[in-house]
Protein backbone atom coordinates (compact mmCIF):
# COMPACT_ATOMS: atom_id res chain seq x y z
CA UNK A 1 0.00 0.00 0.00
CA UNK A 2 0.99 3.59 -1.03
CA UNK A 3 1.98 5.96 2.13
CA UNK A 4 1.75 9.70 2.74
CA UNK A 5 2.80 11.75 5.30
CA UNK A 6 1.05 14.76 6.46
CA UNK A 7 2.85 17.16 8.07
CA UNK A 8 -0.04 19.63 9.69
CA UNK A 9 -1.69 21.17 12.26
CA UNK A 10 -4.78 19.93 13.60
CA UNK A 11 -7.88 21.85 13.58
CA UNK A 12 -10.41 20.63 16.15
CA UNK A 13 -13.19 20.93 13.89
CA UNK A 14 -12.04 18.64 12.01
CA UNK A 15 -12.31 20.89 8.23
CA UNK A 16 -9.05 21.62 7.86
CA UNK A 17 -5.37 21.02 8.79
CA UNK A 18 -4.79 17.57 9.47
CA UNK A 19 -8.29 15.70 9.83
CA UNK A 20 -8.96 17.05 6.17
CA UNK A 21 -5.48 15.51 5.23
CA UNK A 22 -6.22 12.00 6.28
CA UNK A 23 -10.35 11.54 5.25
CA UNK A 24 -8.51 12.87 1.72
CA UNK A 25 -5.65 10.70 2.35
CA UNK A 26 -7.68 7.70 3.30
CA UNK A 27 -10.68 8.63 0.52
CA UNK A 28 -7.96 7.76 -1.74
CA UNK A 29 -7.26 4.64 -0.57
CA UNK A 30 -4.00 5.16 0.64
CA UNK A 31 -2.76 4.93 4.34
CA UNK A 32 -1.98 8.42 5.78
CA UNK A 33 0.44 8.88 8.58
CA UNK A 34 0.45 12.33 10.71
CA UNK A 35 3.72 14.84 12.32
CA UNK A 36 1.66 17.14 14.31
CA UNK A 37 3.08 21.02 14.31
CA UNK A 38 0.51 22.41 16.87
CA UNK A 39 -2.90 22.32 18.18
CA UNK A 40 -5.37 25.02 16.93
CA UNK A 41 -8.92 25.83 19.00
CA UNK A 42 -11.07 25.80 15.86
CA UNK A 43 -14.68 25.59 14.12
CA UNK A 44 -16.16 26.86 11.01
CA UNK A 45 -16.24 30.52 12.36
CA UNK A 46 -12.49 31.45 13.19
CA UNK A 47 -9.39 30.27 15.06
CA UNK A 48 -9.51 30.87 19.21
CA UNK A 49 -5.68 29.46 19.73
CA UNK A 50 -2.61 28.02 18.50
CA UNK A 51 -0.92 25.34 21.21
CA UNK A 52 2.71 24.98 18.88
CA UNK A 53 5.02 21.19 19.76
CA UNK A 54 8.12 22.03 20.62
CA UNK A 55 10.79 21.47 17.61
CA UNK A 56 12.59 18.73 19.44
CA UNK A 57 8.94 16.59 19.94
CA UNK A 58 8.07 17.76 16.07
CA UNK A 59 11.45 15.92 15.40
CA UNK A 60 10.73 13.12 17.29
CA UNK A 61 7.79 12.58 15.56
CA UNK A 62 9.56 12.45 12.10
CA UNK A 63 11.97 10.23 13.53
CA UNK A 64 9.52 7.58 14.53
CA UNK A 65 7.85 8.04 10.83
CA UNK A 66 10.78 7.99 8.56
CA UNK A 67 12.50 5.24 10.12
CA UNK A 68 9.57 2.64 10.26
CA UNK A 69 7.32 3.34 7.69
CA UNK A 70 9.04 5.27 4.85
CA UNK A 71 6.17 7.71 2.95
CA UNK A 72 5.92 7.74 -0.60
CA UNK A 73 5.13 11.01 -0.30
CA UNK A 74 4.74 14.10 2.17
CA UNK A 75 2.37 16.91 2.40
CA UNK A 76 3.30 19.71 4.67
CA UNK A 77 0.54 22.07 5.88
CA UNK A 78 0.26 24.99 8.77
CA UNK A 79 3.56 25.53 10.10
CA UNK A 80 3.86 28.54 12.56
CA UNK A 81 7.19 29.16 13.24
CA UNK A 82 10.60 29.36 12.13
CA UNK A 83 12.17 27.01 14.57
CA UNK A 84 9.36 23.93 13.48
CA UNK A 85 10.06 25.01 9.71
CA UNK A 86 13.87 24.21 10.06
CA UNK A 87 13.34 20.94 11.88
CA UNK A 88 11.24 19.69 9.09
CA UNK A 89 13.71 21.16 6.18
CA UNK A 90 16.71 19.10 8.11
CA UNK A 91 14.31 15.68 8.74
CA UNK A 92 13.24 15.77 4.97
CA UNK A 93 16.76 16.33 3.46
CA UNK A 94 18.16 13.71 6.40
CA UNK A 95 15.79 10.76 5.39
CA UNK A 96 15.84 11.54 1.31
CA UNK A 97 12.30 12.20 1.51
CA UNK A 98 10.82 12.30 -1.94
CA UNK A 99 7.34 14.18 -3.91
CA UNK A 100 7.00 16.63 -1.65
CA UNK A 101 3.98 19.01 -1.45
CA UNK A 102 4.34 22.33 0.28
CA UNK A 103 1.13 24.41 0.86
CA UNK A 104 2.49 27.49 2.58
CA UNK A 105 -0.37 28.34 4.71
CA UNK A 106 -0.32 31.66 6.17
CA UNK A 107 -3.78 32.98 7.08
CA UNK A 108 -6.65 31.08 7.48
CA UNK A 109 -9.90 31.99 5.45
CA UNK A 110 -11.38 33.56 8.56
CA UNK A 111 -8.17 35.64 9.21
CA UNK A 112 -6.09 34.26 11.44
CA UNK A 113 -2.70 34.14 11.28
CA UNK A 114 -1.06 31.00 11.03
CA UNK A 115 2.49 31.72 10.42
CA UNK A 116 4.36 33.98 12.19
CA UNK A 117 5.34 37.18 10.20
CA UNK A 118 9.25 36.63 10.82
CA UNK A 119 8.55 32.72 9.66
CA UNK A 120 8.11 33.72 5.77
CA UNK A 121 11.50 34.28 5.26
CA UNK A 122 12.63 30.91 6.69
CA UNK A 123 9.46 29.32 4.88
CA UNK A 124 11.08 30.96 1.34
CA UNK A 125 14.95 29.99 2.23
CA UNK A 126 14.52 26.31 3.46
CA UNK A 127 11.38 24.35 3.00
CA UNK A 128 10.01 25.69 -0.32
CA UNK A 129 13.16 24.87 -2.02
CA UNK A 130 12.43 21.31 -0.97
CA UNK A 131 9.33 21.08 -2.50
CA UNK A 132 8.08 19.00 -6.16
CA UNK A 133 5.14 22.08 -6.08
CA UNK A 134 3.80 24.68 -4.04
CA UNK A 135 0.19 25.62 -3.77
CA UNK A 136 -0.44 29.01 -2.63
CA UNK A 137 -3.87 30.84 -2.89
CA UNK A 138 -3.95 34.42 -4.30
CA UNK A 139 -3.22 36.15 -0.87
CA UNK A 140 0.00 33.82 -0.05
CA UNK A 141 0.98 34.18 -3.78
CA UNK A 142 0.95 38.08 -2.98
CA UNK A 143 3.00 37.73 -0.06
CA UNK A 144 5.37 35.29 -2.07
CA UNK A 145 5.82 37.51 -5.14
CA UNK A 146 4.99 41.21 -3.80
CA UNK A 147 2.86 41.61 -6.15
CA UNK A 148 -0.97 42.73 -6.26
CA UNK A 149 -2.98 39.76 -8.39
CA UNK A 150 -6.33 40.96 -10.00
CA UNK A 151 -6.77 38.55 -13.23
CA UNK A 152 -4.76 34.93 -15.13
CA UNK A 153 -2.17 37.30 -16.62
CA UNK A 154 -1.31 38.63 -13.00
CA UNK A 155 -1.24 34.73 -11.80
CA UNK A 156 1.06 33.63 -14.85
CA UNK A 157 3.58 36.71 -14.16
CA UNK A 158 3.15 35.81 -10.76
CA UNK A 159 3.94 31.58 -10.96
CA UNK A 160 7.26 32.76 -12.95
CA UNK A 161 8.47 35.24 -10.33
CA UNK A 162 8.21 32.65 -7.65
CA UNK A 163 9.38 29.68 -9.71
CA UNK A 164 13.13 32.11 -9.70
CA UNK A 165 13.27 31.21 -6.01
CA UNK A 166 11.92 27.54 -5.68
CA UNK A 167 13.10 24.41 -7.61
CA UNK A 168 9.79 22.42 -8.16
CA UNK A 169 7.08 24.05 -10.15
CA UNK A 170 4.24 26.62 -8.49
CA UNK A 171 0.42 25.54 -8.29
CA UNK A 172 -1.21 29.08 -7.96
CA UNK A 173 -4.81 28.18 -6.89
CA UNK A 174 -7.59 30.42 -7.92
CA UNK A 175 -10.57 29.80 -5.13
CA UNK A 176 -10.35 33.55 -4.44
CA UNK A 177 -11.45 34.53 -7.77
CA UNK A 178 -14.82 35.13 -7.21
CA UNK A 179 -15.79 34.58 -10.85
CA UNK A 180 -13.91 31.29 -11.77
CA UNK A 181 -11.81 28.92 -9.97
CA UNK A 182 -8.95 28.31 -12.67
CA UNK A 183 -5.80 26.70 -11.34
CA UNK A 184 -2.24 27.77 -13.12
CA UNK A 185 -0.10 24.60 -12.85
CA UNK A 186 3.55 26.47 -13.69
CA UNK A 187 6.52 23.26 -14.42
CA UNK A 188 9.45 23.26 -16.20
CA UNK A 189 8.81 26.68 -17.68
CA UNK A 190 5.10 25.68 -18.88
CA UNK A 191 2.19 26.72 -17.61
CA UNK A 192 -0.91 24.96 -17.49
CA UNK A 193 -4.44 25.96 -17.13
CA UNK A 194 -6.83 23.11 -14.70
CA UNK A 195 -9.95 25.13 -15.30
CA UNK A 196 -13.13 24.47 -12.86
CA UNK A 197 -16.72 25.37 -12.81
CA UNK A 198 -16.81 27.79 -9.14
CA UNK A 199 -19.73 26.11 -7.55
CA UNK A 200 -21.79 27.89 -5.26
CA UNK A 201 -20.91 26.55 -2.27
CA UNK A 202 -20.58 28.79 1.04
CA UNK A 203 -18.74 25.74 3.01
CA UNK A 204 -15.50 25.86 1.39
CA UNK A 205 -13.44 25.23 4.58
CA UNK A 206 -10.39 22.82 4.43
CA UNK A 207 -10.03 23.09 0.28
CA UNK A 208 -6.56 24.10 0.36
CA UNK A 209 -5.32 21.46 2.53
CA UNK A 210 -7.48 18.67 0.59
CA UNK A 211 -6.33 19.65 -2.90
CA UNK A 212 -2.17 19.65 -1.28
CA UNK A 213 -2.65 16.50 0.05
CA UNK A 214 -4.96 14.58 -2.71
CA UNK A 215 -2.15 15.89 -4.70
CA UNK A 216 0.74 14.03 -2.88
CA UNK A 217 -1.54 10.98 -2.67
CA UNK A 218 -1.48 11.22 -6.53
CA UNK A 219 2.78 11.81 -6.64
CA UNK A 220 2.56 8.34 -4.01
CA UNK A 221 1.06 6.51 -6.83
CA UNK A 222 3.58 7.74 -9.31
CA UNK A 223 1.29 9.78 -11.25
CA UNK A 224 2.74 12.77 -13.01
CA UNK A 225 2.49 16.15 -11.20
CA UNK A 226 0.07 17.28 -13.69
CA UNK A 227 -2.29 14.49 -13.87
CA UNK A 228 -1.70 14.73 -10.18
CA UNK A 229 -3.22 17.85 -9.98
CA UNK A 230 -6.27 17.58 -12.56
CA UNK A 231 -7.09 14.57 -10.39
CA UNK A 232 -6.89 16.58 -7.04
CA UNK A 233 -9.20 19.40 -8.21
CA UNK A 234 -11.82 16.66 -9.67
CA UNK A 235 -11.83 15.47 -5.63
CA UNK A 236 -12.35 19.27 -4.33
CA UNK A 237 -14.78 19.94 -6.61
CA UNK A 238 -16.47 16.41 -6.00
CA UNK A 239 -16.42 17.13 -2.42
CA UNK A 240 -17.93 20.90 -2.75
CA UNK A 241 -20.85 19.67 -5.03
CA UNK A 242 -22.11 17.06 -2.43
CA UNK A 243 -22.49 19.48 0.49
CA UNK A 244 -22.30 19.25 4.42
CA UNK A 245 -24.09 22.25 5.86
CA UNK A 246 -22.24 22.07 9.10
CA UNK A 247 -21.60 24.31 11.94
CA UNK A 248 -22.52 27.94 11.98
CA UNK A 249 -19.63 29.82 9.81
CA UNK A 250 -17.64 28.31 6.15
CA UNK A 251 -18.65 24.53 7.36
CA UNK A 252 -16.31 21.62 5.65
CA UNK A 253 -16.07 19.32 2.81
CA UNK A 254 -17.98 16.18 1.94
CA UNK A 255 -15.36 13.46 1.76
CA UNK A 256 -17.75 10.57 1.33
CA UNK A 257 -19.12 11.85 -2.08
CA UNK A 258 -17.58 8.69 -3.68
CA UNK A 259 -19.08 6.55 -1.16
N1 LIG B 1 -16.36 27.65 -4.78
C1 LIG B 1 -15.45 26.86 -5.38
N2 LIG B 1 -15.80 26.11 -6.46
C2 LIG B 1 -14.94 25.30 -7.06
N3 LIG B 1 -13.66 25.15 -6.66
C3 LIG B 1 -13.22 25.86 -5.60
C4 LIG B 1 -14.10 26.76 -4.91
N4 LIG B 1 -13.39 27.34 -3.88
C5 LIG B 1 -12.15 26.82 -3.94
N5 LIG B 1 -12.04 25.96 -4.99
C6 LIG B 1 -10.86 25.19 -5.38
O1 LIG B 1 -10.33 24.63 -4.18
C7 LIG B 1 -8.92 24.57 -4.25
C8 LIG B 1 -8.31 25.34 -3.06
O2 LIG B 1 -8.29 26.69 -3.42
P1 LIG B 1 -8.33 27.94 -2.46
O3 LIG B 1 -9.68 28.04 -1.86
O4 LIG B 1 -7.87 29.08 -3.30
O5 LIG B 1 -7.25 27.56 -1.36
P2 LIG B 1 -7.13 27.88 0.21
O6 LIG B 1 -8.11 26.99 0.91
O7 LIG B 1 -5.70 27.55 0.48
O8 LIG B 1 -7.44 29.32 0.38
C9 LIG B 1 -8.54 25.12 -5.61
O9 LIG B 1 -8.43 24.05 -6.53
C10 LIG B 1 -9.72 26.02 -5.95
O10 LIG B 1 -9.86 26.24 -7.33
C1 LIG C 1 -4.78 23.60 11.27
C2 LIG C 1 -5.11 24.36 10.04
N1 LIG C 1 -4.34 24.23 8.94
C3 LIG C 1 -4.65 24.93 7.83
C4 LIG C 1 -5.74 25.77 7.78
C5 LIG C 1 -6.08 26.54 6.55
O1 LIG C 1 -6.86 25.72 5.76
P1 LIG C 1 -7.06 25.97 4.19
O2 LIG C 1 -7.60 24.76 3.58
O3 LIG C 1 -5.80 26.51 3.57
O4 LIG C 1 -8.02 27.17 4.11
P2 LIG C 1 -9.27 27.61 4.92
O5 LIG C 1 -9.92 26.44 5.53
O6 LIG C 1 -8.78 28.61 5.90
O7 LIG C 1 -10.11 28.20 3.83
C6 LIG C 1 -6.53 25.86 8.93
N2 LIG C 1 -7.61 26.65 8.95
N3 LIG C 1 -6.19 25.16 10.06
Amino acid sequence: MKTVLTIAGSDSSGGAGIQADIKTITAHGLYAMSAITALTAQNTTGVYGIMEVTPEFLANQLDCIFKDIYPDAVKIGMVSSAALIEVIADKLKEYKAAHIVVDPVMVSTSGSRLLAEDASKTLIKTLIPLAQVITPNIPETEVLCKMDIKNAGDMEQAAVKIAEFTKGAVLVKGGHDLNDANDLLYEAGTFEWINGERIENPNTHGTGCTLSSAIACGLAKGDTLSDSVKAAKEYISGALRAGLNLGHGSGPLNHMFRI
